[in-house]
């Protein structure tokens, strides 16, 4: 990313403590280690997307970051301090959760100067937020007529009130609808570029292809892999190809157990780690004509797939 034409709000380039640092994280509950030595870094500037299959501890990791569930072992730290020790943690962190709401009667300009007065904060900040997440018309309208979205709007609205330098997200896409979603990718763009740091986790993979600069994948509650988009892409090694032969066995076994081959649609085979010569020549080995071999792109979804295969069991 262009990081030379970032400007800084509040006129200064990021401070290097800015950042989220979690450090051989594990929570245990009674059955389950929901976090497993979990260490991860995540930078100013930029939108780290926070993936996982469902069950992974993603919910979990960010409620130990905010201190709202107590790790068992090891510290996760926003700016070098834990949140406890954050002396002003409203003005430095803002966090949506999954269960975030407000009272089913109140309006959603009510609900934010509420937060305002508990936070010290000036109650026309809350008039700003809701420009910001663009629910201005809504802002006399009562919580409980909200639809999803427009809750996940105000919820986002909340985080933003003490102009917090981190942003701490779960599922915010949640309930958004396309436009939505491409209004959530870039206010959460615009604020990395500010210098914020953004931390999001999601389910949506196409979705945070686009969004993040970074990603922290976890299965199980461990570190799978952390890296840039790009290079997360790149690590998944040689394209997939499509291939379609009327002898799918033959070639298989031909390419031998480095390579995974997965049946799609109408008999053709997906292959993952062969090129197009090395299944060429395989295929000319054992006499198996090729009717189609196209390269498929690599996408977050697929390369998400293949490094959390076989550890995203139920616990
Ligand atoms: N309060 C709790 N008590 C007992 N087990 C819990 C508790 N909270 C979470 N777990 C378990 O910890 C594991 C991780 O859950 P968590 O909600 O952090 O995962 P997640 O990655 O956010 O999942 P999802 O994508 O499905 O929301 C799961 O097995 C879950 O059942």
């Amino acid at each position: 990313m262009h990081h030379a034409s970032r400007c800084r709000r509040k006129g200064s380039w990021p401070m290097a403590d800015d950042g989220i640092a979690v450090s051989g994280l594990i929570k245990v509950y009674k059955n389950v280690r929901a976090v497993d030595d979990l260490s991860f870094t995540v930078s100013p500037g930029r939108v780290t997307g926070f993936l996982g299959p469902n069950g992974a501890g993603k919910t979990t990791t960010l409620r130990m970051v905010l201190n709202l569930v107590r790790p068992t072992a090891g510290t996760a730290t926003i700016g070098g301090r834990r949140y406890a020790d954050l002396t002003d943690p409203i003005r430095k962190v803002g966090a949506l959760l999954e269960a975030s709401g407000a009272h089913r009667g109140r309006t959603g300009r009510n609900h934010l100067r509420m937060l305002c007065d508990a936070a010290g904060i000036p109650i026309s900040r809350a008039d700003d937020v809701l420009d910001t997440v663009g629910l201005t018309p809504a802002a006399n309208r009562k919580f409980k007529g909200y639809s999803l979205g427009m809750r996940q709007r105000l919820g986002i609205a909340a985080a933003l009130l003490g102009d917090p330098d981190v942003l701490v997200l779960d599922e915010p896409a949640n309930g958004l609808d396309p436009e939505g979603i491409r209004w959530m990718r870039d206010l959460l763009k615009s604020l990395a570029d500010e210098g914020r740091t953004v931390l999001v986790s999601s389910h949506l993979l196409s979705e945070m292809e686009l969004l993040a600069d970074d990603v922290v994948i976890i299965a199980a509650g461990r570190l799978v892999r952390q890296g840039t988009v790009a290079e997360i892409l790149a690590s998944a090694g040689a394209a997939q190809m499509l291939v379609r032969t009327p002898r799918p066995e033959a070639l298989v076994a031909e390419l031998g157990d480095a390579v995974t081959a997965t049946p799609v649609e109408d008999g053709a085979l997906r292959i993952v780690g062969a090129d197009g010569p090395t299944i060429g020549a395989a295929a000319l080995r054992v006499g198996a004509e090729i009717h189609e071999l196209t390269a498929e792109r690599r996408d977050l979804e697929n390369v998400f797939l293949q490094l959390t295969a076989g550890k995203a069991d139920i616990r």
